[in-house]
Order: C-alpha cells, then structure tokens, then sequence
C-alpha cells in the first residue's frame, strides 16, 4: 500500500497503536563494575587466570557499565556449585532451569503490576498478555505462571517468546502493535520481558575470550509495558506516553554467525564476534531512512531531528537514555530497550516529537519502531 493511502486511512479508520504504561523491575542485589573483576574471578576459582583476569578488568571498564543488578548473588552460587565449573562432564542444565523457574516470572510479574498501576490498569483490562525470555525453556511457560500472579482472565490471550534474544522487547512491541490495532479501541495488550542470567553465567576459559564480554555486560531485570489503542478522532489523554506508528523486522545479510547462543549441558553458550558493534553500526544507517520513509508525517524529517537517532556517529545527547541505561542496569537483553523508553519518558522535556527505536540479537536481527511522543 502506498504510504499516502496508508496514513489517510489510518487517520479515518484506524486506531494508533500507544504505550499506556512503563514498570520495571530488577533484582535487590547489585554489583558495581570496577568490583566485578575480583568477584568473577575468586567464586570460579579462576585466580590463577591473571593474564584473562586483566584483560577482563580492560573489558569492564571500556563496557560503559557502573553497576549491574545480579539475581546470581555469592549464596546461590554457592548452593548451585555446578555453575561455576565449565567441564563437558558437568551438566549445570536442570540447575539453570531451576532458578529460572522462579525467578523470571517473579520478577516479570514485579514489572507487570508496576505497568498496571502506574497507569490505572486493573487485571481484567488486559486482554493479550506477550512474554518474552531467553533463560529458560518450561512448558507451561512463564506467561501462564505470570497471569497466575497478576489474575488475569482465563481467557487472555498468551504468547510467549522464547530464546529470541536480546531484541526480543522490539518483537514484543511489534507484535503488540499488530494485536492492538487489529482488536480496537478496548484491546490492551501487557508485555512482559524477563530475564535473569541463570543460562548464561559460566568461568571464565581461555580458549574462549569472547565469552569474556558476555560475563562483562550481562545484567538482569524485567520490564513491562501496557500497549492499548488511541482513537486519532480524539486528543490524546496525560496517560497516553508513546504512539507507535511503524514497525519493522530485518536481518544483517551473511551476519548470522557473529552473534549465536546454543543450548547445552552447560547452559546457553553465547558467541559475540568483534564484528558486531560495526555491522549494528552501519545497519543502522541503512535503515533510518527506511522507517523514517514509512509515515508521511516523518518521510521529510533528518535523522538529527529525532530525539534518538544512530549508534556510534549519533550526537551522544540523542543517545542519553540508552548510555544511562547500560551504565545503571548493563545488557539485561529482551527487557533493555523497555527500560530505555521508561528513561525516554522521564527525560520527556527534552526536545524531539519523533524518535527510531532500534533493538538488536542474533541473526544478526534488528527491529524498529517510529515512535511519536503523545
Ligand atoms: C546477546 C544478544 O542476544 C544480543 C546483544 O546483546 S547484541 C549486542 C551485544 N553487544 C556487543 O556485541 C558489543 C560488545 N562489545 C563491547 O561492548 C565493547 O566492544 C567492549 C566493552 C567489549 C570492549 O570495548 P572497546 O571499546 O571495543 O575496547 P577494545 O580495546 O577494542 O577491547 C577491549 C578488549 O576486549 C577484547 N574484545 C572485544 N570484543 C571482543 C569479542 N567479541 N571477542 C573477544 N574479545 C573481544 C579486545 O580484543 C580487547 O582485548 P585486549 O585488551 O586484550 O586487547
């Protein structure tokens, strides 16, 4: 359809699919970076390591992280022995997929009621309920332990995503955005991403210092959003935080072993290539003008004039909210870039009525969304 024809009927007819409500959730225990390093190294008895032990102080304090929130504290590490070891004769899976069934629907559910009640929702509101996780693979799944929580109806609507990856929050919002305006105005979709390190955690190995960056950036925490419909005839209400106007799916061609996570015995074993920050890079600025294209109302703007805007070449301003994001929380994957919009929202005096948000896995995938302030 061409775009014109789009946004005519999307200003007669339809309804614009808007965020109503931010919550997250992190757990208690937290870890300054510059501590992490002696952590690491003394709970996996890999103090004999001092070569890798200083190359991964140099990857900590280039990550841009100050602090990260860690559900795996020095006790349950300590109750789970088989997390820090990295012998092929020791399983750590059913451990991993233990914690895991506690752990991330109780913190996705702390996120959930903050979401509900920060924006006035009750239970019964909400009639499509999106999960998202890569720690972890149980059926049933945490979505139905997180509607168990909440009491929401026993006819929500239940999708879960598993083992998408770190952009998982932008298919969830994508997805949200589908199922709201194809319901109308009284659907209310909540989303849940969730993740706690319990699959990922490992010692460190020599043989493989890319997995060094892993252990460097991963941080956990959930965050919710409440996605419903705006009716375009009316204005829009002090409730109302973000319309989505488009959205998008693509892959990096020829990209799809720079960033791979395998399930084994041993948990989920992440690889992260050199090449990753570069080809997001130039992604990127391949893509802007694709999603700037998408609506009449933005096909004429520049990408400085959205209040986010590329990685690595941006003004660093336009990128405040994502770098205070990743120095307070780390990457907690799915839920990153939920947490970014919360902070996008509070920083709602800064300037800019149009911003791209942009969230990246495996594949090497990215989703977008155009996003208007409301
Ligand atoms: C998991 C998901 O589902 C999806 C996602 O999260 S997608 C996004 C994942 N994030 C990334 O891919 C970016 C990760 N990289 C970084 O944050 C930074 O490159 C970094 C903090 C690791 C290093 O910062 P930098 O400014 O690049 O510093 P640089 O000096 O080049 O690297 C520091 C050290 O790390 C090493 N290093 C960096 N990336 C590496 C990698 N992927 N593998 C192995 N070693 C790596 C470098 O070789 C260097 O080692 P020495 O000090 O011994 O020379």
């Amino acid at each position: 359809m061409p775009c014109d024809e789009e946004d005519e009927n999307e200003d007669l007819n339809h309804c614009v699919a808007t965020i109503l409500a931010i919550g997250t959730a992190t757990p208690e225990e937290f870890v300054l970076q510059s501590d992490y390093p002696d952590f690491f190294f003394r709970i996996t008895e890999s103090e004999n390591l001092v070569e890798l032990k200083e190359k991964f102080k140099r990857i900590c304090d280039k990550s841009g992280i100050q602090k990260r929130h860690l559900h795996l504290t020095e006790s349950i590490l300590a109750g789970n022995p088989e997390l820090c070891k990295d012998s092929s004769e020791t399983s750590s899976l059913l451990a991993r997929q233990s914690i895991s069934n506690a752990e991330v629907a109780a913190l996705g559910a702390r996120a959930a009621k903050k979401a509900l009640q920060e924006g006035g929702h009750s239970a019964a509101e909400i009639t499509h309920l999106i999960v998202a996780t890569s720690n972890g693979i149980r059926m049933p799944g945490p979505d139905l332990a997180i509607a168990k929580i909440l009491g929401l109806r026993h006819d929500v609507r239940r999708l879960m995503l598993n083992q998408v990856g770190c952009y998982a929050g932008g298919t969830a919002l994508r997805i949200a955005k589908e199922m709201a305006e194809s319901g109308g105005i009284s659907t209310r979709v909540l989303i849940v991403c969730s993740e706690v390190g319990a699959f990922t955690f490992r010692p460190p190995n020599e043989k493989h210092p890319d997995r060094l960056v892993g252990s460097a950036i991963v941080g956990d925490g959930a965050a919710s959003l409440v996605v419903g419909c705006r009716d375009p005839r009316l204005d829009s209400s002090p409730g109302q935080l973000l319309e989505l106007h488009w959205a998008g799916q693509f892959f990096v061609p020829d990209s799809e072993d720079d960033l791979t996570a395998t399930l084994s015995e041993q948990g989920l074993i992440y690889f992260l290539s050199k090449h990753v920050p570069d080809l997001i890079s130039s992604s990127v600025r391949e893509l802007l003008p694709t999603a700037l294209a998408a609506s009449s109302k933005t096909r004429d703007l520049a990408p400085n004039d959205l209040f986010w805007r590329s990685i690595r070449e941006g003004e660093r301003d336009k990128l405040r909210a994502t770098r205070e994001t990743l120095a307070s929380y780390g990457n907690m994957s799915s839920p990153t870039v939920l947490f970014v919009l919360e902070e996008i929202v509070r920083q709602s005096s800064r300037s800019g009525e149009w911003g791209v948000l942009l969230s990246f896995g495996p594949g090497l995938t990215i989703e977008i969304q155009l996003l208007r302030r409301c």
